[in-house]
């Protein structure tokens, strides 16, 4: 039976095993991944593919690779039984931003995922994350909304942030006190974009891509832009279902290491 996952007050939730509204038809439910170039990334996602098979996953896991990568990836990821599909790059309106990590410029072409219409619903998890328990029964979760964990502002990648610059986390809201009147209403729950659940749809996706050229590009690039349009149906899933590395140091007081089932490896270094 699939757990409901609810939140609890202090912004943390917890997973509470009830009834289970409806079970989803296998073919209409896949794993998303994202890959480009021919770096390392391509054994993250083998190691992926490995991760959701050994913990008996039910369904497959789709690669969307930007052109650049090459052939003989292709082949190993076909070899380890994933679904290849080729998506066009994605480019952000041009601007002078400075993105927290300068690669993250090519992320915006995650956005294509949203096409993937053939199936209702999908897990995207980046390559840099592993499973280590099965959690298909989070394509049970109720229509309508967008399930990610909540990220945590307190390391170096953040610095850019007003929230960095005065100390505030949302992952520990109660230390620094936002200053309303300074500086602005209180940022919206913000989501870490390495792992969600989302309903593919091509109006959807027409109105990222149309909302995308009149936004400039912000240092989190596509993951700020998910979580200014999804704000209003974003639900925070426990940090169990994806666990950034920083949490560990920074947070330790909000993880449960024995529930966690899947880990986000990040770049970001603490300093
Ligand atoms: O050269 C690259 C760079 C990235 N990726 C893919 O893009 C994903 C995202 O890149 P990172 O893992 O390096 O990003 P981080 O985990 O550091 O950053 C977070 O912020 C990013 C902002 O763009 C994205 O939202 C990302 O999903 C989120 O986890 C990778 O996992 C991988 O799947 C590649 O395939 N090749
Ligand atoms: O909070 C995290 C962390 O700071 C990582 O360094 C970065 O890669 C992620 O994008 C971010 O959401």
């Amino acid at each position: 039976m699939a757990p409901e996952i609810t939140p609890i007050a202090n912004g943390t939730l917890t997973a509470a095993a009830t009834t289970l509204a409806k079970q989803p038809s296998i073919s209409k439910c896949a794993y998303v991944t994202f890959l480009a170039g021919n770096g390392d990334y391509v054994k993250g996602v083998v190691g992926l593919a490995k991760g959701l098979r050994k913990a008996k996953s039910k369904y497959p896991l789709v690669v969307a690779i930007l052109p650049d990568v090459p052939k003989d990836h292709r082949r190993i990821l076909v070899s380890q039984g994933c679904i290849v599909r080729e998506i066009e790059p994605v480019s952000p309106p041009d601007n002078q931003t400075e993105f927290a990590m300068a690669y993250y410029v090519i992320n915006y072409s995650k956005l294509r995922i949203w096409k993937f219409v053939e199936y209702s619903k999908m897990i995207y998890l980046d390559g840099d994350i592993q499973v280590f328990d099965n959690i298909d029964h989070l394509f049970d979760l109720p229509d309508g909304h967008f399930y990610a964990v909540m990220d945590c502002f307190c390391e170096k990648t953040w610095a850019r942030t007003p929230q960095y610059k005065v100390g505030y986390c949302q992952q520990r809201p109660d230390k620094v006190n936002w200053a309303v009147d300074e500086m602005g209403p209180k940022p919206a729950l913000y989501f870490n974009a390495g792992m969600f659940v989302y309903e593919p749809s091509l109006a959807i996706y027409d109105e990222l891509m149309k909302k995308l050229k009149i936004t400039p590009p912000t240092p989190f690039a596509e993951q700020d832009f998910l979580n200014m349009f999804f704000r209003d149906v974003y639900r925070p899933i426990p940090n169990a279902y994806n666990l950034v590395l920083a949490m560990l140091w920074r947070h330790p007081e909000n993880v449960q290491l024995e529930k966690v089932k899947v880990v986000h490896y990040c770049a970001a270094v603490s300093g």
